[in-house]
């Protein structure tokens, strides 16, 4: 009998498409060596060319489906992605509260790469007030910045003024994701703690195919925190990870295919 790896608990949507979500997570966790599970927020239906709808799924539901692994198979870390409403938020946020599910990864989803919104216009404060403050980590992308702080990210400095406002909402760490800075040549994610501000420079690949990367990467990290690792270590972890990702991304579709963590498996 082998040994039980680390748990990881994701709160997520479901990418009909398999390339985001839900699905992007349990693959990333796969590869990274943990185990994987689920509270569903919304099922999209989804392709390569976008979202065209969504289902909620209802706020005590998603609270259950927390509390029923928390409780019986335990939790080392957890991540959340598309969450889609302020009352699935505060379900969330009360969920974590009443049973211990670990270093805390909060990615704000707050639209598709193709611009469908995931998350309710009156959401945000609930992200700000209920989601921020329980965070080990929030790990933002350059729009889901400026809905959350106003801040228009146009440069590496002001990467790091959102870092500080971001951080003073409550959350341990921030990681101001930099893929969106398109003039940049390289990919720089910023990474604050309040005190000290650790840059992660990574190459700016030449690819159509990043569908799911924000996914992939909160997923990395979060298996990192999940074995007991510090942030910064975590955080370079899935640095590493997405863009060795990136790298193996592969068309899917007439539109944007998925970034890859298969080529953690292969060889
Ligand atoms: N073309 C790319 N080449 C390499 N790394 C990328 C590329 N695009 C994004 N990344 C990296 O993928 C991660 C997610 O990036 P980003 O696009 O900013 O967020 P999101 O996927 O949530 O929109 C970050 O670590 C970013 O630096
Ligand atoms: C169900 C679901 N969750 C999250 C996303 C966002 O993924 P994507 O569109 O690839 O955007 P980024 O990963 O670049 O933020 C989604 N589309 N569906």
């Amino acid at each position: 009998m082998a040994a039980t790896p680390p748990r990881v608990l994701t709160i997520a949507g479901s990418d009909s498409g398999g390339g985001a979500g839900i699905q992007a997570d349990l693959r990333t966790l796969f590869a990274c060596g943990v185990h994987g599970m689920t509270a569903i927020t919304a099922v999209t239906v989804q392709n390569s060319l976008g979202v065209t709808g969504y289902t909620e799924i209802p706020p005590d539901v998603v609270a259950a489906q927390i509390e029923a692994v928390a409780s019986d198979i335990g939790v080392n870390a957890a991540k959340t992605g598309m969450l889609a409403s302020a009352a699935i938020i505060e379900a969330v946020a009360a969920a974590v509260d009443r049973v211990d599910v670990g270093p805390f990864v909060v990615d704000p989803v707050a639209a598709s790469m193709h611009g469908h919104q995931l998350l309710a216009d009156d959401a945000l404060d609930a992200v700000r007030t209920l989601l921020f403050p329980r965070a080990t980590l929030v790990t933002p992308n350059l729009d889901e910045v400026r809905l959350i702080t106003g801040i228009e990210v146009r440069s590496r400095a002001d990467q790091r003024k959102a870092a500080e406002a971001l951080h003073a909402m409550g959350p341990r760490w921030v990681l101001v994701k930099g893929g969106h800075l398109w003039d940049d040549p390289e990919c720089l994610d910023v990474l604050y703690d309040g005190a000290e501000f650790i840059e992660l420079v990574g190459p700016r690949y030449d690819v159509k195919h990043t569908h799911g990367s924000g996914d992939t990467l909160a997923s990395a990290i979060a298996s990192q925190l999940a074995r007991g690792a510090d942030v910064p270590s975590a955080v370079r972890f899935g640095k590493d990870f997405i863009v060795r990702s990136v790298a193996a991304a592969y068309p899917l579709g007439a539109g944007v295919g998925p970034v890859s963590p298969l080529w953690r498996l292969e060889g």
